[in-house]
């Protein structure tokens, strides 16, 4: 339902993208938020001054979730979004909403999303990740380098920070699986398929567990 990745970036990369992130201009964070979500997006995010500098920072995040293999299992990504760095000072907030159903000009639609936590969870108090699945609401505060991956149609919200800064990167995912179902389906299959795969490559059963995962996949993509 939800996955959380630790040390997706690693240490040196993600000083380096504070450090970076720390010189350049941030502007209001209703800029980006659907029309209800903007009543109650109280943030600030990296603006547009410098584009080459946060264009790097935004290809790092990119390239370190699509090389990250937990990721690939978990969210089988068709489209990732470029992410929205975020700030949250005290007094800022996000509260309750849910993400658009389609971002970059209606060309990805929204499945999951993807919270990277720039800085450690001590530099600030509140400016917990709140999310309300069918099993009730848990709060997501993660060490700076880890992500949480959590769907999209998700009630969802970050409550206010009260002492320090949180710093985050936020994006979305389109799914190759459209269907939570079937994408948890074929994430439990495809761990068993790699599993068979080393110890059994020669057997029988080996190749029809592949068969069907593939068939599986086949059938599912794209819808
Ligand atoms: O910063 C976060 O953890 C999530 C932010 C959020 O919900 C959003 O940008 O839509
Ligand atoms: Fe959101």
């Amino acid at each position: 339902m939800l996955e959380t990745i630790p040390e997706l970036i690693s240490e040196a990369v993600r000083k380096d993208l504070v450090e970076a992130i720390q010189n350049l201009d941030f502007e209001d964070g209703r800029k980006t938020a659907g029309k209800r979500a903007a009543r109650v997006k109280k943030n600030e995010q990296l603006g547009s001054v410098d584009r080459e500098a946060k264009a790097d920072i935004q290809n790092k995040v990119i390239k370190s979730l699509k090389s990250n293999g937990r990721f690939q299992r978990f969210a089988m990504p068709n489209k990732v979004a470029t992410p929205l760095i975020s700030r949250y000072r005290p007094g800022m907030e996000y509260g309750l909403h849910v993400d658009n159903a389609t971002m970059v000009d209606s060309t990805l639609r929204t499945d999951l999303s993807v919270t990277l936590f720039l800085n450690e969870p001590d530099q600030y108090e509140g400016g917990e990740l709140e999310i309300f699945s069918g099993y009730g609401p848990v709060k997501i505060k993660l060490p700076a380098g880890s992500v949480v991956v959590y769907p999209s149609s998700t009630l969802h919200r970050v409550l206010p920070v009260t002492k320090g800064e949180r710093l985050a990167a936020v994006t979305w995912v389109e799914s190759q699986i459209r269907d939570l179902a079937r994408r948890e389906i074929l994430y439990d299959f495809g761990l068993a398929r790699s599993k068979l795969e080393k110890d059994a490559p020669n057997s029988e059963e080996t190749d029809r567990a592949n068969r069907a995962y593939t068939n599986l996949l086949r059938m599912w993509t794209g819808t």
